[in-house]
């Protein structure tokens, strides 16, 4: 397998040869069916207004070959050391069921491992979910609360959001606990029955002091309650490695396991993400979520990319960003239920491929990953599309939409149900976005020629929503593959965190951090 920087890749000159086409005229019947690719998990990935030709997609196919992504993501599967700036396997796909060699490390079939961890999960949310497992006061767990930052926070809660609605069993409700700012506990502790509430304390490494700070907070809420006989280490369930100091505390009901090889962004289909989803929905509502997923990281080992839904999308993706110079990806959503979603995004995207050094550490001279932004459609529609449609810069678009509601709850105003209405929107902004419209009121004039994509569904539920979280996962993946970075490690969010801890520390030498530390 050979590393190699994009710009040193001959398909990659070619690609920036070739001359740029326009969106605006190619928009037809035809392409739209043509230009659709089926992916795991009933998720179809349609790319008729991006701005590719036959000529491009077949150079794309020979840039995706000569940098071999494929062959690195097979490499990737088989447990390479591919997170190479923290020495680490990278191993999240494994999560959702075994592609194809079992991986052994730290003496153990890694497959395995995290199949054992399911098991479990799969008991404990049983127990909880029947009342056989209880608070400390004998009453059942109505309520849960993850308290965690960062992959530990965002992707659980963006799936929680998402599946919410496509739940008609028993559910328990889920809150979340995340900021260190104390007000963002104190308002969620402030609706909260303790007798009945669970604890989900995440944190892969054990140390992060929003998390420890939230739960430490937590249990001198509990304390101060005088709920009498309630004790805080029975309403609290950890998830963490195994090494961290939170899996030996004796201050809680459970521990579940995930490990190094798990990246904190990619840790929703891990326990960071099963606990809560298998708490609140059941874990068969989790186990097809894994499906999804599953079914989603089989198709992205296809080699033909138009065959292909992420590989597609991530090099479509890399043309936007090295030869059209496109900074910014908008993600929208025309789906209430992923509302969190582009925030989950945000971290899987910009921490695994906002890079300017490559695998070796040296600095490359093209783009990396782009800024990535989002927001549910049509409230979007209403905010910030005035500059998607005639701003001075063009906007990358990626939109979501599902054909049925998840409540199903809809009714008829003025000849079309809402959903007709949310979908009549989404497609009228694709043409609106490709096509624009000629006025001769400069103010009126939309240049279209702006480009997009769209993921589709049936419906938002466990097993589209699995697709859709790995579909990006692995967009990302191989596009750090073919920007030759190492999108598994995170060194940029360190330093704020060091100077962080010098201010606590009353700054000691450093004058400039205790001039604004004193403005606060
Ligand atoms: O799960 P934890 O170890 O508490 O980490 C929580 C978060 O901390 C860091 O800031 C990392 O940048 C994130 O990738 C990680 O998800």
């Amino acid at each position: 397998m050979e590393f190699k920087n994009l710009d040193s890749c001959t398909s990659f000159a070619k690609l920036r040869n070739q001359e740029p086409c326009s969106v605006k005229d190619m928009l037809t019947k035809e392409r739209i069916q043509a230009f659709s690719i089926l992916e795991g998990g009933g998720l179809t990935y349609n790319y008729a207004a991006m701005p590719v030709t036959e000529a491009t997609i077949q150079t794309l196919q020979e840039l995706s070959n000569e940098q071999q992504l494929i062959e690195k993501y097979i490499a990737l599967l088989n447990g390479e050391t591919m997170n190479t700036g923290e020495n680490r396997l990278v191993l999240h796909q494994l999560t959702r069921g075994q592609i194809l060699n079992p991986v052994f490390a730290d003496n153990e079939d890694k497959g395995k491992f995290y199949q054992g961890q399911l098991e479990k999960i799969k008991e404990f949310s049983s127990k909880v979910r029947k009342g056989e497992i209880t608070g400390s006061t004998g009453k059942p767990f109505s309520t849960v609360v993850q308290i965690g930052i960062g992959g530990s926070d965002l992707g659980p809660r963006a799936l929680y959001l998402a599946l919410k609605g496509s739940q008609d069993e028993k559910q328990l409700a889920a809150k979340f606990i995340s900021n260190v700012d104390p007000d963002d506990a104190a308002d969620v502790i402030s609706g909260l029955d303790f007798e009945t509430t669970l604890f989900i304390l995440v944190s892969k490494s054990g140390t992060t002091l929003e998390t420890l700070t939230n739960r430490d907070l937590v249990i001198e809420a509990i304390k101060a309650s005088g709920i009498k006989g309630i004790d805080p280490s029975r309403h609290i369930v950890a998830v963490t490695s195994k090494t961290s100091p939170l899996a030996s505390s004796d201050t809680v009901l459970d521990a579940f396991f995930i490990d190094d090889y798990i990246g904190g962004r990619y840790s929703s289909t891990s326990a960071v993400g099963g606990v809560l989803l298998s708490l609140a929905f059941g874990y068969e509502t989790f186990a097809e979520l894994l499906q999804g997923a599953h079914e989603a990281d089989k198709m992205a080992l296809e080699n033909d990319i138009t065959k292909n839904a992420a590989l597609m999308d991530a090099l479509i993706g890399v043309y936007l960003r090295n030869v059209l110079a496109l900074p910014t990806t908008a993600i929208l959503p025309y789906s209430q239920g992923l509302n969190r979603f582009p925030a989950h995004l945000q971290q899987v995207d910009m921490e695994s491929n906002g890079k300017h050094v490559n695998r070796s550490g040296e600095k490359v001279s093209y783009a990396t990953g782009p800024v990535i932004f989002g927001e549910s459609g049509t409230n979007g529609q209403h905010s910030f599309y005035q500059l998607l449609h005639q701003g001075t810069d063009t906007v990358a678009l990626q939109f979501i939409g599902f054909s049925e509601s998840q409540y199903g709850k809809d009714i008829v105003v003025e000849g079309s149900t809402s959903q007709k209405k949310l979908n009549a929107n989404l497609a009228a902004q694709i043409v609106a976005f490709a096509r624009g419209k000629d006025d001769k009121n400069p103010n009126k004039q939309f240049e279209g020629n702006r480009y997009s994509s769209l993921l589709t569904a049936r419906t938002l539920n466990a097993r589209t929503l699995g697709a859709l979280l790995a579909h990006y996962e692995n967009k990302v993946m191989f596009q750090g593959f073919a920007w030759n970075l190492n999108s598994f490690d995170q060194e940029g969010v360190q330093l704020g965190k060091i100077l962080a801890k010098k201010v606590l520390e009353g700054c000691k030498d450093d004058p400039i951090l205790k001039a604004y530390a004193d403005l606060l």
